[in-house]
């Protein structure tokens, strides 16, 4: 992949998703800015074993307006430099138990941080960064949905999933709106991937899927996808969703 020194926010940087994502782009030479609620989000890069002008970190909280308004901020200013945006934090609704939540359990409350996470924050991210992509001539969004965006199963709470088919028409937005600027905005659906997050759902529920592959994912086969849809040859390919579910679900 050639970067040309290029910069790529990712958010969610400290989750198992982000961190390989994170991990795998420096070694191409990406530049990084990694955004991450975590307390932890300040040591990633040398957890990483990353040079100090590889990464810079932001510790934001995307479901607190003023945290997110002042990161837009700064990357709607420039002073942080977004040649790409990778949407990927996101939160699912189950209870303590890791048993998905019906919707009569889902309050309004709940609703809305979830919709301020997995949608609002992508969509004013990317309103942010995309003038200045139109500027160069050049830009990549890519947004993490999930399965649960594509279809129906017992497994995805209608919070998740309401959330992630908005994703996925957001990036369909933005791509027919953003094309002939050579600007490409994409979705990755995956399916469970071994994280943090899907260790907090029960495990019975996620044996439901059916999965033909009979495994879940590694992080490193999104990983590889995100690659492929930062680089020059996936400048065509825009509007896109890429299921990664090890063939659980297979639209026609
Ligand atoms: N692991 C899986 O099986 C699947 C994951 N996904 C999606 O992939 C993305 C990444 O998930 P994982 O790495 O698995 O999860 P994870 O839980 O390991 O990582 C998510 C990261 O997002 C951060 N985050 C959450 N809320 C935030 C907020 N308000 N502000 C800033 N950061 C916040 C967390 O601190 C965490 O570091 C998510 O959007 C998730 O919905 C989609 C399908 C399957
Ligand atoms: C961990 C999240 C909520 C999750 C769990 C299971 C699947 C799946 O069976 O495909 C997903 O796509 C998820 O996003």
């Amino acid at each position: 992949m050639t970067t040309n020194g290029k910069t790529v926010l990712i958010t969610g940087a400290d989750g198992g998703l982000g961190r390989d994502m994170a991990a795998c782009l420096a070694e191409a030479g990406w530049s990084l800015i990694l955004v991450d609620r975590s307390s932890t989000i300040g040591q990633l890069p040398e957890l990483l074993g990353l040079a100090s002008y590889q990464a810079q970190t932001r510790q934001c909280d995307l479901a607190d307006e003023a945290q997110l308004d002042a990161l837009c901020k700064e990357v709607s200013e420039g002073t942080l430099r977004c040649d790409a945006l990778i949407n990927n934090a996101g939160i699912s609704s189950y209870g303590r138990d890791g048993q998905r939540l019906s919707i009569d359990e889902i309050d309004r409350n709940h609703l809305q941080n979830v919709l301020a996470i997995n949608l609002i924050a992508p969509f004013l991210l990317s309103r942010a960064a995309l003038p200045h992509m139109r500027e160069r001539g050049w830009g990549r969004l890519i947004h993490i949905a999930s399965r649960g965006g594509r279809t129906f199963s017992e497994v995805f709470p209608s919070s998740f999933s309401a959330s992630k088919s908005g994703l996925i028409g957001l990036s369909r937005s933005i791509a027919g709106e953003s094309a002939r600027f050579g600007i490409t905005s994409n979705v990755i659906a995956p399916g469970v991937i071994i994280t943090p997050q899907s260790g907090k759902v029960d495990p019975a529920l996620l044996s439901q899927a059916k999965i033909p592959a009979q495994r879940y994912g590694q992080p490193a086969e999104i990983t590889g996808a995100v690659a492929y849809l930062l680089s020059d040859a996936a400048g065509f390919t825009t509007g896109a969703v890429m299921d990664i579910n090890g063939g659980a679900f297979m639209p026609s």
